[in-house]
Parts: C-alpha cells; structure tokens; sequence
C-alpha cells in the first residue's frame, strides 16, 4: 500500500506526514509537484500535507489548486483513492473543488475570527492543541475509517486561514446530513461550544474536517502527524510517552484508518 506526499513550493509538513504514514504501516514517498503528473496512478492513496504553498499568496492553496498534479489527483479520487488534505492541504482540496459545496464564492476556509461573548478576542495564525470529535459514522470517511462516532482525538492546529464560512444557508444542513462534517472542535469533555477556545478558529459549526459525498476525499485543518507518537504529546498528556519512540499518539488513526480503507477497497 503505497501513498504519494504530494509536495508544492512551500509545503513544510512532508516529512513527517511521510513518517507518520509509515508508522501506520503504509509505504510511500514525497511526489514533487512538478513531475510528470500520470506517475500518480501508480498510487494507492495521497496525502496533501501542511504548508504555505507559494506562501499563500492570493489566499492560502488558491495557486496550488491550479497546478496540473491536481487534475491527476481529481481523476483519481473519482476512482475512488483516498485522498486526506492536512491544513494547507484542506484548504488546495478546497480552492481545486474536490470537496463540492465548498470553494469558489460561496464557501472558503477564510482568515480565522476567534469570538468569546460577543467579542472578538482574537485574530489570525494560531498553534495550539485541540481535541476533535469524529462526527462521521464508522467507514463514512477514508480518514476516519476506524473511528466511531464520538470518539475523541488530540493534536494540534497552526493555520491562519481555517475559519470556515459561508454565505449559503443550506450549506451545513446537507453536509450534516449526509455526515460529510468528519470533526468538529471540541472540549475535552468532548462537548460542541461555539465560542472561542473551543471553537478554535471561529469555524462554522466548529468544522474541523470535511470529507466528500464518496467519502474517500477529507479535508481536515489540525495536524495528525504532530500527534502520531505519544512522545509528541504535551508534558501533562496522560498518553505521554518518552521511553517508546514507537508508541503510538491519537494522530494515528487518522493514516491507520487510510490503510484500512484502501485495503478495503482493493
Ligand atoms: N500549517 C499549515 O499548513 C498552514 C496553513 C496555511 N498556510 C495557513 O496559515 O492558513
């Protein structure tokens, strides 16, 4: 089972999300963008991980969405290959249309607006750890595959523009009920609050991850590959773990899930 890391000019996360990967029991390498684009058939999965590619100029993915490797990757996702977008990822799937309803000028990942009380008491980048829960039914989703509904996963976030937004009001009626919303934003009680820390980046809903109607493409804005050891969780966490290097974190699930997935499929 082998996975391509599809990498642009100024990705920053492709190394470990390879890692992580391969601590899941996947193969794969870094496919750079700019080579030639039908090598990706030979693929079984592809992840778009973390970044600033071509430092977010326009609005963050928006350039890197119109790169010929995204036509490859569209043709293969209507193949039914799994495809999960991490953070800048999320928001290329976006700009590129392979998550339908969200894109163009009707829905985008917008510059985040974190709201207490009525007041907005921050703006912009953000890094923090956050808790989501998986909203998805188990197999809805090729990155959530294994997870149940209502299960609880750790790992951190470090964006500007994942604020989710949109001037449609029957947007998030059809995602939810087609359980296209994976993960929203939660406390560690695993409770839904609107407002800022919970709501982390002001997103609509708290949507923390989107996949499409197949269910084989998931956006998600926070990072499972900083959270895929146990050593790489924060010193209080009580799944902490220095000793073992291999030790898995929460973060795992997420590429565990793309292998199962794609065994499944196959
Ligand atoms: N960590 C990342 O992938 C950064 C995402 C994006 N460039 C933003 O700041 O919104």
């Amino acid at each position: 089972m082998k996975i391509a890391v599809v990498q642009f000019p100024g990705t920053n996360c492709e190394h470990e999300t390879l890692v992580a990967a391969k601590s899941a029991g996947l193969s794969g390498e870094i496919f750079r963008w700019n080579r030639p684009a039908e090598e990706l058939s030979g693929f079984d999965g592809y992840i778009i991980p973390g970044g600033f590619s071509y430092q977010d100029r326009l609005r963050a993915g928006a350039i890197a969405s119109k790169e010929p490797v995204m036509d490859a990757l569209r043709e293969e996702a209507e193949r039914g290959k799994p495809i999960i977008g991490i953070c800048n990822g999320f928001q290329i799937l976006v700009e590129a249309g392979l998550l339908p309803g969200l894109g163009g000028i009707d829905a985008a990942l917008a510059s985040n607006v974190m709201v207490s009380k009525g007041e907005i008491v921050r703006r912009g980048f953000y890094c923090a750890w956050t808790t989501l829960r998986h909203e998805a039914p188990p197999k809805r989703c090729s990155g959530s595959f294994l997870l149940e509904v209502g299960e609880l996963v750790r790992m951190p976030l470090a964006h500007a523009e994942g604020n989710l937004v949109t001037v449609d009001p029957d947007l998030m009626a059809r995602l939810n009920e087609d359980h296209q919303v994976v993960f929203r934003y939660c406390n560690e009680a695993g409770e839904v609050d609107p407002e800022y820390p919970v709501n982390i980046n002001g997103s609509l809903e708290n949507v923390a991850g989107i996949c499409n109607p197949e269910g084989n493409v998931l956006g998600m804005m926070p990072h499972p590959e900083r959270s895929s050891f146990a050593w790489q969780l924060p010193p209080a966490d009580p799944a902490k773990s220095v000793g073992d290097m291999e030790a898995p974190g929460p973060g795992r699930r997420i590429f565990e899930s793309m292998k199962r997935y794609i065994e499944v499929r196959r």
